[in-house]
């Protein structure tokens, strides 16, 4: 397999226009899903898809630093957002990234990247 000479994973995925594709496919998802979009009733989703990118590229991936919302500890509480809510949210992340082609490898990381930060997400 040819191995990928861009060193971060926010260069491998094509920089911040191709992780604004991949959060927007993300979103749709949640929305879609009976599951989890009780979550998104009143929340401006505009603001959360921008500050989601800053995020992203911030923090998981290893792009510039520009994230300048509330810690995601301060934002998720409150939500009471389940375990499973989580393990779903994982899948639908993963599926927008596959769908954007990205590297099962680099899929693993940004899982292990959120892996790292649920315990700051979900209601205990
Ligand atoms: C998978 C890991 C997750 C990450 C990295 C993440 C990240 C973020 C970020 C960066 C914000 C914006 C904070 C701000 O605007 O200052 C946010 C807000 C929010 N997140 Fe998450 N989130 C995750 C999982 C979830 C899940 C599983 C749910 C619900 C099912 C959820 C629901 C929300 C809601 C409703 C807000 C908006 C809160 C508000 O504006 O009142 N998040 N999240």
């Amino acid at each position: 397999m040819l191995k990928s000479t861009k060193s971060t994973l926010y260069e491998r995925l094509g920089g911040e226009q191709t992780i604004a594709a991949v959060i927007n496919e993300f979103y749709n998802r949640m929305i879609q899903d009976d599951r989890v979009n009780h979550h998104f009733i009143g929340v401006n989703m505009e603001a959360l898809r921008r500050h989601q990118i800053t995020y992203f590229m911030s923090f998981a991936l290893g792009g510039p630093k520009r994230y300048e919302g509330s810690t995601l500890r301060q934002s998720h509480a409150g939500l009471n957002i389940t375990s499973e809510e989580y393990e779903i949210a994982i899948k639908h992340l993963n599926s927008s990234l596959r769908k954007f082609n990205v590297q099962l490898e680099d899929i693993a990381r940004v899982e292990a990247f959120l892996r790292s930060v649920k315990p700051h997400i979900i209601y205990k």
